[in-house]
């Protein structure tokens, strides 16, 4: 069952001139067509400005389409009678943690999103513990957020969304603002809600070694998705990914390189323990 479809997806910014007036139309979404499987991690790569945020934005109806159709778990984005449930549907998580973070404990933090949604309040209870568990926070419950480390505040900002039980998150660079250990947390976090709570994932990066798990790659390049694949086969396509100023995991480049030198190495190796398994099998 598809969580995210869209066909033909178009979207157009206006253009502006000094003054402000309307002086034309800037396509940022340019003809995508979709298909996202529910409870499956979807990954997105792209240059920037090539679209992707604009397409998340779609997924949540900040955005509505100019053009064709978004539908999320069976709900056209278009349909007004219908944003209350797309909305509740899916949950963004965006770059900056400290705009997503509004309350002045944790634990009140988490549990803004189910009150508005008018979960009644022993509920929320439940839900702010299970979601500061679920990331790893339940023990800086009672802390200010702003003594919290980038990652830690990243993940109380997950916590926040998953508290009010979206079928699916979209989480737009979630990484890019923090150092090594705090990108390793907060992707250990998205890994382990997929496997335990079977929500679908959709990770916006420009880090080619977050998506090594995902089950889809999709690369964007002036408002198409110009490759499609799972990371081994988007991985292997070297020269294409050059193409769209993109660069491979660390590792492929290197194991790119010592084939390019003769050595008998598959294509498209993803992680550093199948380079050291290529290069043990070697005569
Ligand atoms: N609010 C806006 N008004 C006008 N044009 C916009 C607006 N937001 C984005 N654009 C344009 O739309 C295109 C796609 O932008 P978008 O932010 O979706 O790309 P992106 O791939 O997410 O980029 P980045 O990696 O830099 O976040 C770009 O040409 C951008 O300049």
């Amino acid at each position: 069952m598809e969580m995210i479809q869209t066909e033909d997806l178009v979207f157009e910014y206006d253009k502006h001139d000094e003054e402000g007036n309307v002086i034309g139309k800037n396509t940022a979404i340019d003809g995508v067509n979709i298909d996202i499987e529910q409870g499956s991690f979807v990954a997105i790569l792209g240059h920037n400005g090539s679209g992707k945020s604009t397409l998340a934005k779609h997924i949540n109806a900040i955005l509505v389409p100019s053009g064709g159709t978004m539908w999320v778990d069976g709900s056209d984005t278009k349909d007004p009678d219908k944003l209350w449930d797309v909305r509740q549907t899916a949950g963004m998580v965006f770059q900056n943690p400290d705009n997503q973070i509004i309350g002045t404990i944790v634990e009140e933090d988490v549990g803004f999103g189910p009150e508005n949604l008018g979960v009644p309040t022993e509920d929320i209870w439940t839900r702010v513990e299970e979601s500061l568990r679920s990331v790893g926070m339940l023990e800086y419950r009672h802390h200010s957020p702003n003594k919290l480390s980038g990652g830690q505040k990243q993940r109380v900002a997950i916590a926040g969304v998953i508290a009010m039980r979206p079928k699916c998150i979209v989480l737009d660079e979630p990484t890019a603002m923090l150092d090594p250990n705090g990108r390793r947390e907060v992707l250990r976090t998205v890994e382990e809600l997929r496997k335990k709570e079977n929500v679908t994932v959709i990770l916006i990066t420009h880090y080619m070694e977050e998506v090594i798990d995902a089950d889809k790659v999709c690369v964007m390049d002036s408002g198409h998705v110009v490759m499609e694949g799972t990371p081994r086969e988007i991985f292997s396509r070297v020269d294409e990914l050059k193409k769209y100023r993109l660069d491979v995991p660390q590792v492929t480049m290197l194991a790119d390189e010592l084939q390019s030198r003769g050595l008998d190495i598959p294509s498209g190796i993803l992680r550093t323990e199948e380079l050291v398994e290529a290069l043990c099998q070697l005569d």
